[in-house]
C-alpha cells in the first residue's frame, strides 16, 4: 500500500489527474499494471499506449470502463475496458466500480483506484487493504495538529526521564516513576506511527514535517527499549536456580517488598549484601514481549500506570504504585559517550544492579571482559559526573 499512495501523493501527475476528475464530478476505475494477469481479466476497450499526462487520464475518464496504467504509472496502456475479475472473490462493496475495483486487487497484486462520481471520493485498493485519499489541505492540517500533540508528550517524556535519572542515581525508584516514562515514551511512538500514514499520503509535500518529526522522537525508542530492559522483571534463570538463588531472589528489575524509606534504611547494611529485594513471580518476558504488550494497551490502559507495571511482568502489592524498583543500569551506561553497547551490557550483566555497577572500583570494573582499565575509568567517571549532576541539580 505503502508505494501505491506514493504514486498518488500530492504534487504526483496521478494524483493531478484523479483531482481532475473529481473536480469534473466523474468517476474513474484505474488498474495500475498491465501484466498478462491484469490483461487476462480485461475485455473491450482499446489499447493506447501513450505517456501518461493528467489531462489525458481525466479526458479518459469521460468514458466508460476502466483505465489501465503501466506499473509505474508511467504510460496509459488501455482505456474503456471492462474488467472482469472473479465474481467469487469477497468484497464488501456495494456499487459495480469499487466491487470490481476491490476484486481486482484483491486477486492481483497490482493498486487500483476508483474514483467516486457519487461521492466524490478516491479510494486505492492493495491486497485486502483500502485506503481513501484526504485532501491535501486536511492532511496538513491533520499533520500540523498531531505534530504539536507530539511535542506536548515528548515534553512531558523529557522531564520524565530526567527525574528518573536522579532517582536511579539516588536509589529511590518506584514504579509510578517508570511508568511516567514509558507511558509518554509509548504515547509520542504511537502519535509519531499516525503522523508516518499521513506523511506517506503527502509525500514530497511532507519534507518539512518530516524533519519536524524526526527531531521530535529522536532518542525516544532507545530510551524506551533500555527502560523496559533496566526494569523487566525477568523470569528466574536456571543458572540462578543452580546456583541456589531463593526462588525470590531477583537482581535488577525487581521490585522491592518495601517503600522507598525502608529501602533506604537496609542500604546501610553494605555494599554486596542481600538487601531482600524480591521478585513477586512476575511473568516471563523478553524486552521485546513486553514492549509489544505496552504498544497493544488501550489508551485508557496506557494511561494506568498499573497497567504499565503489569506490562513489565510486576506483580504490585495491593496495587502499591510507590514500590522500590531497582534499574538494572542499562539506560544509564548506554549514556556514555563513545562506550561500545556490548560493553555496557556486558557490566551490567556482571554487577546485576545500577548500585553495585555505582559501587563497584576501577579493579572491580575490569573483571568485566571487554573493560581494560581506560573503560573502567570511564564508567567511573561517567556515573561520578551523573551523581554530580544530580546534586547540583538538586539545589541550584
Ligand atoms: N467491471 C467493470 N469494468 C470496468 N468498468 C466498470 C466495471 N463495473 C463498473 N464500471 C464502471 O463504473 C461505472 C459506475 O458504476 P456504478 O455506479 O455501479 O459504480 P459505483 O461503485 O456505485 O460508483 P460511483 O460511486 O462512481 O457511482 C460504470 O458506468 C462503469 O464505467
Amino acid at each position: 500500500m505503502a508505494e501505491a499512495l506514493a504514486l498518488v501523493a500530492p504534487g504526483k501527475p496521478l494524483r493531478e489527474g484523479l483531482e481532475r476528475i473529481l473536480q469534473a464530478k466523474r468517476g474513474a476505475l484505474v488498474v495500475i499494471g498491465d501484466d498478462p494477469k491484469v490483461l487476462g481479466i480485461c475485455t473491450g476497450g482499446f489499447l493506447l499506449d501513450a505517456e501518461f499526462s493528467p489531462q489525458r487520464l481525466a479526458e479518459l475518464a469521460k468514458m466508460d470502463g476502466a483505465i489501465i496504467l503501466s506499473a509505474d504509472a508511467g504510460r496509459i496502456a488501455r482505456a474503456n475496458v471492462h474488467l472482469m475479475p472473479s465474481p467469487t472473490i469477497p468484497t464488501t462493496e456495494t456499487g459495480t466500480r469499487h466491487r470490481t475495483a476491490e476484486r481486482v486487487a484483491r486477486s492481483l497484486e497490482v493498486p487500483v483506484i476508483s474514483v467516486s462520481q457519487a461521492m466524490g471520493v478516491v479510494t486505492v485498493y492493495r491486497g485486502a487493504d483500502r485506503h481513501a485519499l484526504v485532501p491535501a489541505g486536511r492532511l496538513h492540517e491533520r499533520v500540523s495538529q498531531a505534530l504539536q500533540t507530539l511535542e506536548r508528550f515528548r515534553h512531558r517524556f523529557d522531564v520524565a526521564v530526567a527525574a528518573l535519572s536522579a532517582l536511579e542515581v539516588e536509589d529511590t525508584v518506584t514504579v509510578r516513576d517508570v511508568a511516567a516514562v514509558l507511558q509518554p515514551a509509548e504515547l509520542v511512538r504511537r502519535i509519531a506511527e499516525e503522523i508516518e500514514a499521513s506523511l506517506l499520503e503527502l509525500g514530497a509535500e511532507g519534507r518539512l514535517f518530516r524533519l519536524q518529526l524526526d527531531e521530535l522522537t529522536e532518542g525516544v525508542e532507545e530510551v524506551r527499549r533500555l527502560v523496559v530492559r533496566d526494569y523487566l522483571q525477568e523470569k528466574r534463570t536456571e543458572a540462578a536456580s543452580a546456583a541456589g538463588m531463593d526462588g525470590h531472589e531477583q537482581v535488577g528489575g525487581g521490585r522491592r517488598p518495601e517503600g522507598p524509606r525502608e529501602a533506604r534504611r537496609r542500604a546501610g547494611r553494605g555494599a554486596g549484601q542481600d538487601d531482600g529485594r524480591g521478585s513477586v513471580g512476575g511473568p516471563p518476558g523478553t524486552p521485546e514481549a513486553s514492549l509489544a504488550k505496552l504498544e497493544r494497551l488501550g489508551l485508557d490502559e496506557l494511561l494506568d500506570p498499573r497497567a504499565v507495571a503489569e506490562a513489565l511482568g510486576l506483580e504490585l502489592d495491593h496495587g502499591d504504585l510507590d514500590a522500590s524498583l531497582e534499574p538494572r543500569g542499562y539506560r544509564l551506561l548506554h549514556r556514555l559517550p563513545r562506550f561500545p553497547e556490548p560493553i555496557a551490557d556486558r557490566i551490567v550483566e556482571h554487577f546485576a544492579g545500577l548500585q553495585r555497577i555505582m559501587r563497584a572500583s576501577v579493579e572491580e570494573l575490569e573483571e568485566v571482559g571487554g573493560v581494560g582499565q581506560a573503560r573502567a575509568k570511564t564508567v567511573k567517571d561517567g556515573l561520578a559526573r551523573l551523581v554530580e549532576a544530580n546534586i547540583l541539580g538538586r539545589y541550584s
